[in-house]
């Protein structure tokens, strides 16, 4: 051990660190280096889909399975660096070399992202794709095998910087350690996405994925940086040999060793583990035991990430179908996500220095695992929450047409009012230049509608499952125009435009964000998309122009009609009928605040409890592969949301969140039934004990030579039961 002072009196922390208020200065080094990298993940990871859309060119699902299949990948690799670094290299060489591999992946994926590198034709996009699809694949490798293969070792290598007694000093380490994740997240989400709106590049100027992808490399080398200059403060605890094979090969000489004496003339054992007591050392044996407990307890834990990971991507369409208009403030469905490092930033406080211990003052023993089970039952109450939000929505959700249904919108074109009559309908006088209220809904197929005095009839033929808009000539003998109208709420909140061109002439319109093109006399463009705000069209013929400007919310659908009066040069204000075909959201998404803040309430419970849990109940030789297994649990949870993504058919979104806060509720209830029998250890103590009975036996061989092996180990066995029950006293 490299003390310098003893750890075990409880002033000081370990190795050649300063102690400052109660806490050894390295661990300063330790969160900085923490606030860097997940700066530099959470920053990279912001943009990435986007840099796989529109840089890439890849659609949207191989976009979505790539990014989903890099965030697994980077929580399966925990497992490897906690080899590496238990066994092997020790957590220190480990954080260095794989934070070497995680910088130059962060370089790798800024290159890829430098589209002059093969635009020789220089026309802004690149020649070579095969050149950025592979550097950029070759940089995501490097990425989750640094982030993940670092990330158990630094937060064990955190809490290894504490003494024995400095239980407190280390729980408020992991808090802290937690705020600057999301410290360095909040950050990082809010910046990347605005480096990559900025225009660069040698030849031509395009969105600036490079310098998104820069920025975070640049984090990841100070995050090196600060880590080595903490070097010479750090208490490096030394790898003790290829522990994660002395532990299969004694698991597996266990399980052989029990089905041998699997005869009932063989007395059993306390635990089946003991079985490899005639060969192992009964230190590894206990330390086994207690990794294996902890990982038992944690088989149901990724349903709350589960739940948890469905911010990112259920959540975040609800936020598509509300009203981001926050006053001076507007929030994009997106940005809803960075409610949650903000809520973490200010629940962690108030947690540990006000909610636990005014439990602890009621007398309550709020032990971890107790706040674990605690935070599961608020991530369903999460769900619960954003259930009831859906249902609001729902309530304000326009009904679209079922497979054999078809719906029916009029729009008067000409300059005077018109009389239709619909099958199954009263007569309906639409004046000039308007349209019907609503769709009319109507079996699939073709129907007869009458127009005008004197009456004429025409068939029209409306298709299975669709929206259309039948545009009404000025001359009802004319031609009949249908349309083809939106059937789902426009994407990611913004709004579906297009224009009817009511005028004799051509018509150009467009916006700062969109081009309408040129719109034939009685006829209709394609549908834009614009975001929310203030949009001025400019509609133009040959070299006259005018302007119309209208304000949007979220998600709604318009069909803008020009009239026939419209005279260039003037005002055009009045000479446009904005015709309302999806009304914008109307809930608003300060509703989703309460889900976020149970989501976040119970994260606060769970993870950072069971971050820290992870650490004090591993033994020493194992605490980079405890915290590998509880990121593990995270990894798991991400493949279920792959999965449920996949195969959840639940035509109602309210009824799915329902169904997953059951699931987490019931899964909570196994959870607090297997923490009930759970037995927290002192890792250290007994590990001590064993070394101290293993030490005073080899003296006792010494001077009892002679004595049948077997009644050793039998009185060995029966003695480290013993002392190993005393050391695990408390239940959950
Ligand atoms: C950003 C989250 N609030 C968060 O802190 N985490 C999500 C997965 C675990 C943890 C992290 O380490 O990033």
């Amino acid at each position: 051990m490299a003390d310098k002072e003893d750890p075990k009196n409880g002033k000081m922390g370990k190795g050649k660190s300063k102690v400052v208020c109660g806490y050894p200065l390295s661990i300063f080094f330790i969160v900085v280096n923490e606030f860097c990298e997940r700066f530099s993940y959470y920053g990279m990871r912001a943009v990435l889909v986007l840099y796989f859309k529109y840089f890439l060119r890849w659609d949207d699902d191989l976009a979505t399975s790539i990014y989903h299949t890099f965030v697994a990948l980077c929580y399966l690799t925990p497992i490897l660096g906690a080899i590496v670094a238990d066994s092997w290299l020790g957590k220190f060489k480990t954080i260095i070399y794989l934070s070497i591999v995680y910088a130059v992946g962060q370089v790798a994926m800024a290159v890829s992202a430098i589209h002059d590198i093969t635009d020789s034709d220089r026309d802004g996009t690149p020649d070579s794709m095969t050149f950025h699809i592979v550097l950029s694949m070759v940089g995501l490798f490097l990425i989750a095998l640094g982030t993940g293969g670092i990330k158990p070792c630094v937060a064990a290598f955190g809490g290894d910087q504490f003494g024995e007694h400095q239980d407190r000093q280390r729980r408020t380490f992991f808090s802290v350690f937690y705020l600057c994740i999301n410290g360095g997240s909040l950050l990082s989400t809010i910046i990347t996405p605005v480096l990559r709106a900025q225009e660069c590049g040698i030849y031509s100027k395009q969105k600036c994925y490079s310098l998104a992808f820069g920025v975070p490399a640049a984090l990841m080398v100070v995050a090196l940086v600060v880590f080595i200059i903490g070097s010479g403060m750090y208490y490096k605890a030394e790898p003790q040999g290829n522990i994660m094979l002395d532990v299969c090969k004694c698991i597996g000489f266990a399980i052989k060793n029990r089905y041998r004496h699997r005869s009932k003339q063989y007395p059993k054992r306390q635990h089946w583990m003991d079985w490899a007591e005639e060969k192992y050392d009964k230190l590894l044996i206990a330390q086994i035991k207690m990794v294996l407990k902890v990982l038992f307890l944690y088989i149901p834990l990724p349903m709350f990430w589960t739940l948890f990971d469905q911010k990112g991507s259920r959540w975040t369409l609800q936020a598509t179908t509300m009203d981001g208009n926050f006053g001076a403030l507007v929030i994009q469905p997106d940005q809803m996500q960075t409610v949650n490092p903000i809520l973490i930033l200010t629940l962690v406080p108030i947690m540990d220095s006000l909610i636990y211990p005014l439990i602890k003052k009621c007398g309550l023993n709020f032990t971890p695992l107790k706040r674990m089970t605690v935070g599961m039952l608020l991530a369903a109450i999460a769900f619960v929450c954003a259930a009831l939000v859906q249902i609001q929505i729902d309530k304000t959700l326009p009904t679209f047409p079922s497979t054999s249904q078809s719906q029916l919108k009029l729009l008067n074109m000409g300059s005077n009012s018109v009389t239709v009559k619909l099958p199954g309908n009263d007569a309906l006088i639409l004046p000039a230049a308007q349209a019907s209220n609503d769709y009319y809904m109507f079996q699939a197929g073709q129907i007869d509608i009458s127009f005008g005095n004197p009456e004429m009839t025409k068939p029209v033929t409306l298709g299975s499952g669709q929206r259309q808009t039948l545009l009404i000539p000025s001359t009802l003998s004319d031609e009949l125009q249908m349309t083809n109208d939106l059937t789902s709420k426009p994407q990611e909140g913004n709004n579906a435009i297009r224009f009817v061109n009511g005028m004799k002439t051509a018509v150009n319109v467009s916006t700062a964000a969109a081009d309408f093109g040129l719109i034939e006399p009685f006829y209709y463009s394609n549908y834009s998309q614009i975001k929310n705000g203030k949009a001025t069209f400019t509609l133009r013929s040959g070299s006259q122009s005018c302007e119309y400007s209208t304000n949007f919310g979220f998600g709604s659908s318009y069909t803008f009609f020009i009239h026939s009066t419209l005279v260039f040069g003037s005002n055009c204000q009045d000479s446009v009928t904005a015709v309302e075909d999806i009304k914008p959201n109307s809930v608003h998404m300060a509703l989703q605040i309460p889900q976020y803040f149970f989501i976040t309430a119970g994260e606060v419970m769970f993870s950072v409890t069971g971050l820290e849990f992870s650490y004090s109940q591993a033994p020493s030789n194992m605490k980079a592969v405890l915290q590998a297994g509880w990121l593990f649990t995270v990894a798991i949870g991400n493949f279920i949301v792959l999965i449920v993504a996949e195969l959840a058919k639940i035509p109602k979104q309210w009824a799915e969140y329902v169904l997953f806060a059951s699931l987490l509720v019931a899964v909570c209830v196994i959870f607090s039934i297997m923490a009930y029998f759970y037995t927290y250890i002192d890792p250290t103590e007994i590990e001590a004990q064993f070394k101290k009975k293993i030490n005073e036996d080899d003296e006792d061989d010494k001077s009892k030579p002679g004595k049948a092996e077997v009644e050793m180990v039998k009185r060995d066995s029966i003695k480290c039961h013993d002392e190993y029950d005393k050391a695990t006293q408390t239940k959950m």
